[in-house]
């Protein structure tokens, strides 16, 4: 399938990767200041559209400019809307005469009022149009133009970025220092892990709030970046979505094994047996210590209850080879003993989520994971867990890079919980969610997520796309649930958002 025929919206590009699609554009004969005039009418677009029609009691709209490109589509900007009526300012934070190449260019064009940085005149704005530093920040903004910023967050003015807010970092979602609070953004070409890693995400604006101008850039540039990260849509993994054929049989359908919890957190296995099952195994098993036996096996009706006395017990049950998947650590207890039962199912080739306490189990015995490995592994860390488990990992920096780094050193797939979870596979893939609401955050429903993972990867799904789209189903799930939704909720929601 050629790229150029697929779709492609949900591929992300850090900056480093756009300026080599720019490049690519221009290679192949899009001149930059075509690229520069379709980005400043696509900012100009969208500005409009907040704006509503021009009228004389318009406020002012402020487009603040900067040394680089960016600025020169603030310039581009300003006289589209000067054109179709707007009354528009530059306020720009350089001398004109300093700006060089497409930036000058454009510059040029601009017969309207130029400004120079004047923080009063931004309190009395309508508009703000933030074209300070996109793609090419490279360090903490301060002095006038840190100034100019914190003014703009302070006026009551509408607050447009172009690309990128100034002061946020692309690549990881981060502020670099001073930034620029947008209520929304217009980026180009495609969406940087930057506009959906939080806060970058709620920094642009929200998701809603973020749109993504046609500047003219080919498709066929991504052949030559390969791209690696990706929104968490659909489109990303629902070619590899399992469904039911006619003349399926439950046995074809996967069957899971669930280490079944101690007290006081036997509520957890269930919700991951039930998850799994409603993402669409054939079969689940919930393996329960034997002291909590009769509780599990009154308390489940779908899913089947078997006891185990020790290690072995439970180990021993793998040796049905249709129990394909495992899931350990929700409720199991933190230790030497939960451990054991992870390097005991690692070692016997099965598909393991690793969950809760399950991880903090591991944590510095990683390495035995690593030398048993024999199968394919996912971890579900939330921040706490992952701290533990990969402390020298630059997880408040760079959650993108961290959780990379976290599955090429082990060899497993990634699941970084949080406000945007982030899947990374020991390859390099990523995808960032960007559909959950902050009710999710609430008690179990870690363990609603295992369970659909290891539902998903049972009926054979790859586990970069299995792991991808439960981390979408559950935050769907919740948004279908809404305010006041409990874990177990999910359960029966879940079947509702189902591709
Ligand atoms: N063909 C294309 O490429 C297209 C690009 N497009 C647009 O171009 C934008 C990227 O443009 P850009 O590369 O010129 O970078 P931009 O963000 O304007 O700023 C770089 C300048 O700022 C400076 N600087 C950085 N940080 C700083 C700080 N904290 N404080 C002070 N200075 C700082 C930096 O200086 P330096 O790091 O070299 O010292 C350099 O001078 C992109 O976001 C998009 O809007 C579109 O038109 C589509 C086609
Ligand atoms: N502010 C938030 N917005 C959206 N989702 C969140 C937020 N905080 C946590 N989550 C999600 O809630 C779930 C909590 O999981 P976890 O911390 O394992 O809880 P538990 O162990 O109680 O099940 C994760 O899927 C996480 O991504
Ligand atoms: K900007």
């Amino acid at each position: 399938m050629a790229v150029a025929t697929a779709r492609i919206d949900h591929i992300l590009l850090s900056p480093s990767e756009m300026a080599a699609a720019d490049a690519y554009a221009i290679e192949h004969g899009v001149g930059g200041l075509e690229l520069m005039e379709r980005a400043g009418r696509g900012v100009a677009r969208i500005a409009s559209d907040y704006l509503g029609d021009p009228s004389s009691d318009l406020d002012d709209v402020v487009i603040l400019t900067g040394p680089g490109n960016n600025g020169g589509d603030g310039y581009v900007a300003a006289r589209y809307l000067a054109t179709w009526g707007y009354p528009v300012r530059i306020m720009s934070l350089v001398d004109v005469s300093s700006l060089q190449g497409d930036a000058a260019a454009m510059a040029r064009q601009w017969d309207g009022p130029v400004l120079p940085a004047d923080l009063a005149v931004l309190s009395a704005a309508g508009m703000i149009i933030d074209g300070l530093f996109g793609a090419g920040l490279s360090r903490p903004l301060e002095g006038q133009a840190a100034d100019i910023v914190q003014a703009a967050n302070q006026s009551d003015a509408f607050r447009l970025a172009i690309d990128l807010p100034s002061g946020l970092d692309g690549a990881t979602g981060q502020p670099t220092g001073p930034c620029f609070h947008a209520d929304a953004t217009v980026t180009f070409f495609l969406k940087k892990p930057g506009h959906l890693i939080a806060p970058g995400r709620f920094l642009c604006g929200g998701t809603s709030n973020i749109h993504v101008a046609d500047i003219g850039t080919p498709a066929s540039a991504l052949e030559a970046i390969k791209p690696v990260a990706f929104a968490n849509e659909p489109a990303l993994w629902s070619g590899l979505f399992p469904h039911a054929g006619p003349f399926s049989h439950k046995y074809d359908r996967g069957h899971v094994l669930v280490l079944g919890g101690r007290e006081p957190a036997l509520g957890a296995s269930r919700l991951s047996s039930l998850a799994a099952l409603r993402s669409g195994a054939g079969l689940v098993t919930l393996a329960a210590p034997a002291e909590t036996y009769a509780v599990q096996a009154t308390a489940l009706i779908d899913v089947m209850v078997r006891k185990f006395e020790a290690a072995f017990g439970f180990l021993g049950m793998l040796s049905d080879p249709r129990l394909s998947t495992v899931v350990l650590g929700p409720g199991a207890g933190v230790g030497e003993r939960t451990a054991k039962l992870v390097e005991g199912v690692i070692s016997k080739g099965r598909k393991a989520v690793v969950d809760a306490d399950a991880l903090t189990s591991l944590v510095d015995r990683l390495d035995r994971v690593r030398t048993t490995n024999k199968g394919l592994i996912v971890m579900t860390p939330h921040d706490g867990e992952f701290r533990r488990l990969f402390p020298g990992l630059p997880l408040d920096r760079d959650r993108l890079a961290a959780a990379r780094e976290a599955a090429a050193q082990t060899g497993a797939y990634l699941v970084l919980k949080g406000v945007s979870t982030i899947v990374a596979a020991p390859d390099g893939r990523a995808s960032v969610a960007h559909n959950a609401p902050a009710w999710l955050s609430v008690g179990g429903t870690g363990d609603v997520l295992s369970g659909i993972i290891a539902g998903l990867l049972a009926q054979g799904m790859p586990a970069f796309e299995a792991a991808s789209a439960a981390v979408w189903l559950h935050g769907q799930a919740a948004v279908k649930a809404g305010r006041g939704m409990i874990a177990s909720d999910l359960l029966d929601i879940l079947p509702k958002v189902l591709p």
